[in-house]
């Protein structure tokens, strides 16, 4: 994905990133693997393809065991997302922030967002720079230590939980001067559904005090409209 390309929800400036994206590997859905697009081979470099399925599988089955977690949370069955994840439509996307060669005036690595998926898990970063946004409306640093992870929910969940979990703001500052010239790389998975999950509020997080804050849509349409507000698809 070419650099600048990608600006947060109703901010102008692309953002200074650049990305690869490893996508679904399905296995035993012909009509499903149709709806993805291929992964791209890269030949030039031996274990590039296979280090990031690996990756792919393995965070996926994490991302899997925290939405059982975050299920029991909800009162649903604990397996209740186990159907609409298993071949959906989730993006490892290693990401890198290029060394800052002017001054970026209104640019920044990534712009305050809320990532469209129902969960994201971040592995340490390499490189300082991820904040995320309290409450109070405060940012604070969210730095991963080599054995954590950063865990964001994903407007998807917000929308199907009625905001019981909220999507986590956040962004990535741009780098003091004296550092415009490292780089900084990360690796962010979004767990997303299936396309035809609907992600309508659930009965159980409706009540008096808290009645439903969002229109009925399916993951796939919410994923559509999402990515055109990014600059990613046209309409
Ligand atoms: O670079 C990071 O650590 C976070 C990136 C991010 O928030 C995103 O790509 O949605
Ligand atoms: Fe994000």
């Amino acid at each position: 994905m070419s650099f600048g390309k990608e600006s947060a929800k109703g901010k102008k400036e692309g953002d200074l990133k650049e990305f690869w994206h490893f996508g679904q590997y399905v296995e035993d859905d012909a009509e499903r693997r149709k709806e993805y697009p291929e992964n791209v081979e890269v030949k030039e470099l031996d274990q590039f393809n296979k280090v990031g399925k690996e990756t792919y599988q393995m965070l996926e089955k994490t991302a899997k065991y925290v939405l059982r977690a975050l299920a029991l949370y909800l009162n649903l069955e604990e397996t209740y997302f186990d159907n609409y994840i298993h071949n959906g439509n989730s993006i490892l996307r290693p990401i890198h922030y290029p060394p800052i060669k002017q001054e970026p005036k209104n640019a920044v690595r990534a712009a305050a967002h809320g990532d469209i998926n129902l969960i994201t898990l971040l592995m340490g970063a390499q490189g300082r720079g991820l904040q995320v946004q309290r409450n109070d409306g405060e940012w604070i640093d969210a730095i991963a230590e080599p054995d954590e992870l950063m865990i964001n929910v994903g407007d998807m969940l917000s929308r199907h939980s009625n905001n019981k979990l909220k999507s986590t703001i956040h962004r990535v500052i741009n780098p003091p001067r004296e550092l415009w010239g490292t780089s900084r790389y990360s690796m962010p998975f979004f767990m997303h559904p299936v396309s035809e999950m609907k992600l309508d509020v659930l009965e159980s997080c409706i009540d008096e005090d808290n009645p439903k804050q969002f229109e009925d849509i399916t993951a796939g349409e919410f994923l559509n409209e999402r990515l055109i507000e990014l600059g990613l698809i046209k309409k």
